[in-house]
């Protein structure tokens, strides 16, 4: 199912962070959003995932649980006494709920995300132990178990090593292989040229969406970055398109 921005609005206290976006993301489609620090990014990925309140237009073809949502690592308190193991579970949450204990297969089902992120033997380690890398290695263990058709992922290569970027991006490849609908946030536009087929540039409004090599245009990027400086911070919410 492909998924709709109808003419979305989102704002902080009738600010702006996204500005009447309109775009279709196809189902299996592979996107990067890019765009200028405060460009609505991280915001527009919140709403997907039915974090952030809509201010005017919709999302359509998307419902909380058909989403796996991966959060910037900022966001996260590792400081939560779990291990790699309980971490990882709570992908399963959906099934579980608060009761049930895991079936043999819900175990493996576990062990086996574990080790597809490199991360066996570390399943008791408590995770405030464990390196940058190595978090978000577990992190991505726990989507691949919420095994949705939709995945969201807030710069997930935020400062780890070559090696681990590798690591993740073949388990991306594999989401994108099952048509699953992989939407990514990034300031790295080499990793988008080299990798992601699609990409949607935010500067609070849309610059561009569609293929990745004709939106990563050097005059797009001057335009996103041009409006990103302008933006007044304290200007209120446009009427444009209201009633
Ligand atoms: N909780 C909040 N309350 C008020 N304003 C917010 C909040 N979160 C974000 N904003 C503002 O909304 C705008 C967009 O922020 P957002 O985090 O979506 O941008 P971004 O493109 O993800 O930025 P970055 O690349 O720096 O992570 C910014 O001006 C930011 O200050």
């Amino acid at each position: 199912m492909s998924i709709r921005l109808n003419n979305l609005t989102l704002a902080y206290e009738r600010h702006p962070a996204v500005h009447h976006l309109t775009a279709t993301i196809a189902q299996g489609d592979w996107l990067a959003i890019v765009g200028p620090n405060g460009a609505g990014k991280s915001t527009l990925l919140n709403a997907m995932a039915g974090l952030t309140a809509i201010n005017e237009g919709s999302i359509e073809g998307l419902c909380p649980n058909t989403v796996a949502y991966l959060p910037q690592q900022a966001q996260l308190d590792n400081s939560f006494p779990l291990t790699v193991f309980e971490l990882v579970v709570m992908g399963l949450w959906a099934k579980l709920g608060f009761s049930k204990s895991l079936s043999g297969l819900q175990h493996k089902q576990c062990v086996d995300a574990i080790a597809v992120v490199g991360l066996q033997g570390f399943e008791h380690r408590m995770i405030n132990t464990l390196s940058g890398g190595q978090l978000q290695r577990c992190l991505f263990a726990r989507v691949l178990l919420q095994d949705q058709p939709v995945i969201l992922l807030d710069e997930p290569f935020n400062a780890i090593d070559l090696k681990t970027l590798t690591d993740l991006t073949q388990v991306i490849k594999r989401w994108h292989q099952n048509n699953r609908t992989v939407i990514m946030v990034t300031h790295d536009l080499d990793y988008v040229q080299k990798h992601c087929p699609q990409t949607l540039l935010l500067s609070r409004e849309c610059i561009g969406h569609g293929t990745t090599k004709d939106i990563l245009t050097t005059g797009n990027l001057k335009k996103a970055r041009q409006l990103s400086e302008a933006f007044d911070e304290r200007a209120h919410l446009c009427m444009q398109g209201a009633a």
